[in-house]
């Protein structure tokens, strides 16, 4: 393939609701699209960073300015070695001299592995080896004000037909609100996610939630702290799943290896791209380790890879692969619908959607094209 430009647009979109977690509140999402550029077609590809380096280091400006500074004059020197054997497996090796960037290079990646599956006629499905043709859809719910409010959220997704329903969790904000949603709700499939607010002094607080038969604790310490997840997890009966700390196949083996992990929530993003991504899901499968998809509040663009990734399988639980009106009332595609609590995977070419010109025009901020 030969890779003529990479479209860089920071785009953004209100949310339909505020969502509010462990480490802050977004009411808007700005997102990074990139655009590949080849002879044959172009490709889409989207970063998970938010305005503020707050979920991980990165952040949208600083990935625009990775990708302009840095990875586009690698992946023009990646081109001028090998010609026509450049292709998406390249990307990776290509930037791999570049420390962590994670999420900007999995949107480039993307982009470029869309591009070439497009012009081969394959669907990002059957490329990355999807067994399903639907997947079964969970979703994450931010913390509220109060009780009551969280309760309301839970029964309107329920109604809407999540099969699986995530709490935001925080010192403060654990063990009321599992114990509301179960006393109202029963046995419905539930887990929370802390995003790394708690420490190990907290084991015998977190303990306390295994009166409530959650189907995992998420990331409960910080990404750095295996020792103190594989600690916690001899202290307490509710699987320990893991997600800021699973930044690469080596990481997931080495939390494995650790006993830190019982599941582990895939973020192609977090781990540099949907190739690596795949990798842990083969990793994982091996240690008979469920995995299932996580999500970071992507567009369309992002979704529509991460409905296919989820179709694996490995993706034996519900994902964070929720309907775009979870999140946005104009989503930058063709909305993905939560039909009987599963999500249909796209068939087409590539990613199988493409933003809507005039959406998208929208809601950019500010658009560069870098020639390759
Ligand atoms: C669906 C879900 O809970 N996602 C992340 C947290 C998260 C939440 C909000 C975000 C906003 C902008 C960018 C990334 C974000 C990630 C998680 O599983 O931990
Ligand atoms: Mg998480």
């Amino acid at each position: 393939m030969k890779l003529a430009a990479i479209e860089t647009r920071i785009v953004e979109m209100p949310l339909v609701t505020p969502f509010r977690t462990s480490f802050g509140t977004e009411t808007m999402r700005q997102v990074l699209v990139v655009r590949a550029e080849t002879d044959e077609a172009e490709g889409w590809g989207e970063c998970g960073a938010s305005e503020a380096p707050l979920y991980s280091s990165e952040y949208t400006e600083g990935a625009a300015a990775v990708i302009r500074e840095f990875f586009v004059p690698a992946l023009r020197d990646a081109q001028r070695d090998l010609g026509d054997d450049f292709d998406a497996h390249r990307v990776a090796p290509a930037l791999a001299a570049f420390k962590e960037h994670r999420l900007a290079k999995s949107a480039i990646e993307t982009a470029i592995l869309d591009a070439q599956l497009r012009a081969q006629g394959i669907s990002f499905a059957s490329a990355l080896g999807a067994v399903r043709e639907s997947v079964p859809c969970g979703v994450s719910l931010g913390i509220t004000d109060t009780i009551d409010q969280l309760l309301d959220t839970v029964a309107a997704s329920l109604d809407a037909g999540y099969v699986r329903i995530k709490l935001k969790i925080e010192p403060g904000w654990d063990l009321d609100p599992v114990r509301a949603v179960r006393e109202r709700f029963g046995d419905i499939d539930l887990q929370v996610d802390a995003n790394a607010a708690y420490r190990r002094s907290d084991a015998r607080l977190l303990a306390k939630l295994d009166a409530f038969d959650l189907t995992l604790l998420e990331q409960p310490l910080p990404a750095d702290d295996l020792l103190g997840h594989a600690a916690l997890a001899r202290e307490i009966t509710t699987p320990i799943c893991l997600d800021e700390s699973i930044t690469s196949a080596r990481a997931a083996a080495t939390a494995i290896e650790l006993g830190a992990v019982h599941i582990v929530n895939i973020k192609p993003g977090r781990v540099g791209g949907y190739l690596e991504a795949r990798r842990i899901h083969d990793l994982c499968a091996a240690h008979d380790v469920p995995v299932w998809c996580g999500g970071m509040l992507e567009t369309g663009i992002g979704r529509a890879a991460n409905v296919a990734l989820a179709a694996l399988p490995g993706f034996l639980l519900p994902g964070d692969t929720s309907a775009s009106e979870r999140y946005f009332a104009t989503d930058l595609t063709e909305p993905f619908r939560l039909e009987e609590g599963r999500i249909a995977v796209p068939t087409g070419p590539g990613l199988g959607v493409t933003p809507i010109p005039e959406v998208l025009d929208r809601f950019t901020v500010r658009q560069d094209r870098l020639p390759c």
